[in-house]
């Protein structure tokens, strides 16, 4: 579903560097005209970012991110701007050493940091320490300068990335800069979308530096942004219709003690248009099911019959919220994978499946968070975080599905190794409920006839654009069944 276009689209690290070789080698573009680019569009933003500001601090390192930082720096004081300048080690390498040069030639002062260095005072800093090129996490000076920066009081700019990121992955190993804008050059990395990356950056902005796009041809990207457009892709309703054309959805779950997992699913489901939705849980909760949302069906799932008589009527499946582990939900679980119908399988069904790894129907979305993930790949969380991309494209292939691996920046994978990054959502969600919420939303999508990818990506997105919605400015508190009224907002495409 998501189209093509550089602002959406994400590349690794590696991706990126191939762009700006191609740019040198074929587009005609030096690495030095390049590097005055980048600066010139970061002085412009932060220009535009903090428009009062006259006094600047920057932190250069020894790579190509400081020779930015020293462009930048030369373009201030161009401008009349008073201008300190701290470096990381005695010299420069590549491009950067001429920059550094020209800073000097010109006059411009230096600080070489040690760990005694306290960051001069101004309205604005400029973090050039480490961009793409961090190796290794930061130690000693460098780490002394990453904290100094975070405890700077003005405002703060990363050139390109956050020094400490990790823009492959959106880790930070070790410190790790808290900008308050971030302005990227030549295209996204994806690590700034996800994980600790999603903290680090502030306001983001793009700029390409010009390279045209057939220099970019061929290159990447590895992922794209699912944008707030897509809401979209459903078509608009004709009159003449009625509920049977948007699908029966059946969720199976809610064992002893967690009747409100299935009831958030089901109405999730009712909320982005799903024509009927059946709940399939203990005798004992239907009335718990029912009582306050009388649209949704419940029934005893309290034997072999009465389940076969469900599935027979359904036309999705989503398996797993309140699910439970025993035999009651290990025998539901057994019967719905068998049926082949549509599924969405999440929580206990998740684990269940790391179990026992049964084949998935061929229209299957998986919903698992970090820690559900590392159940499915034979890890741990870390493991899983320190690489979701990897992760989610594991998991799509190991299980021939879709795969939604849910966190701040969730992503998308297919089994084809087609990614797609979530940037909305807010820590608000981290509530309980909330990814049951997702499950109802990612059955109710294929209830009306969305494929595995296009249901989840659209579920993805509505989920996460619906959340922002109840949120507003008070993400804290909110609770999932918040998201009901925005889930119907955001599916038909009404503006915030
Ligand atoms: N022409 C182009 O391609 C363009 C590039 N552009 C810019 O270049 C940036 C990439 O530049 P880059 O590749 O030079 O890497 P960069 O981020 O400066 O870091 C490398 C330096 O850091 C050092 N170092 C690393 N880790 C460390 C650690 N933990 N602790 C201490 N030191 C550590 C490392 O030292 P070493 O590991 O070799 O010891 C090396 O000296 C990119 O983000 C963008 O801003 C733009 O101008 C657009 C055009
Ligand atoms: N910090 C966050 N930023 C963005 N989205 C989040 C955040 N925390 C949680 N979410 C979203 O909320 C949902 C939580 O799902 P899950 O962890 O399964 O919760 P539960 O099991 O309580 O229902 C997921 O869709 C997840 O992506
Ligand atoms: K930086």
């Amino acid at each position: 579903m998501p189209t093509s276009s550089r602002s959406t689209n994400l590349y690794t690290v590696e991706q990126v560097r191939r762009i700006d070789q191609a740019a040198i080698r074929e587009g005609g573009l030096p690495g030095t005209e390049l590097m005055q680019r980048a600066a010139t569009a970061a002085f412009a933003a932060l220009r535009r970012i903090w428009p009062q500001a006259r006094t600047l601090t920057v932190i250069a390192g020894s790579g190509n991110n400081g020779g930015d930082a020293f462009l930048l720096a030369r373009l201030a004081r161009e401008a009349q701007w008073q201008v300190q300048l701290v470096a990381l080690g005695e010299r420069s390498g590549g491009d950067a050493a001429a920059a550094r040069d020209a800073w000097i030639r010109e006059g411009g002062r230096i600080t070489v940091a040690d760990m005694q260095t306290r960051l001069p005072d101004a309205d604005v800093l400029v973090d050039g320490l480490f961009g793409t090129g961090i190796a290794r996490a930061p130690e000693g000076v460098a780490a002394h300068l990453i904290e100094a920066m975070n405890a700077f009081r003005g405002g703060r700019l990363a050139l390109d990335v956050p020094s400490g990121l990790d823009a492959d992955n959106g880790t930070a190993p070790g410190p790790v800069l808290r900008a308050d804008a971030t302005v990227s050059f030549v295209g996204w990395k994806r690590g700034l979308f996800t994980a600790d990356g999603v903290d680090c950056c502030g306001q983001l902005e793009l700029d390409l530096l010009g390279i045209p796009d057939p220099v970019c041809a061929g290159i990447g990207p590895d992922c794209e942004l699912l944008e707030a457009g897509f809401a979209n892709v459903l078509p608009p309703r004709i009159r003449n219709v009625n509920k049977g054309r948007f699908g029966h959805v059946l969720i199976i779950g809610g064992d002893i003690g967690m009747p409100g997992s299935v009831r958030l699913a089901g109405e999730a489901a009712l909320r982005v248009g799903a024509g009927l939705v059946s709940i399939a849980t203990r005798a004992q909760h239907i009335g718990a099911v029912v009582g306050d949302r009388p649209e949704l069906m419940a029934m005893a799932a309290d034997g072999p019959q009465s389940t076969e008589a469900m599935l027979a009527r359904a036309s999705v499946l989503a398996v797993g919220p309140g699910l439970g582990q025993g035999a009651w939900g290990h025998a539901l679980w057994d019967k719905a994978l068998r049926a082949g119908l549509p599924l969405v399988l999440d929580a206990d069904g998740l684990n269940l499946l790391a179990r026992q790894p049964l084949p998935l129907p061929a229209t299957t979305v998986l919903t698992p968070h970090p820690g559900e993930a590392a159940r499915l790949l034979g890890c741990d969380t870390a493991a899983i975080q320190a690489d979701r991309f990897a992760a989610a494209r594991a998991l799509a292939s190991r299980y021939a599905c879709v795969v939604v691996l849910k966190g701040a920046g969730s992503l998308v994978a297919a089994a084809d190794g087609r990614i797609a990054l979530c940037p909305f959502g807010n820590p608000g969600m981290a509530s309980a409920g909330m990814g049951d919420v997702l499950t109802g939303v990612v059955a109710g999508l294929l209830a009306q006839g969305l494929g595995a990818w296009d249901a989840a990506c659209l579920g993805t997105l509505v989920h996460a654009r619906a959340g922002d919605r109840a949120a507003g400015p008070r993400p804290r508190g909110m609770i999932a069944s918040d998201l009901f009224e925005a889930l119907r907002d955001v599916v038909n495409g009404s503006p915030s």
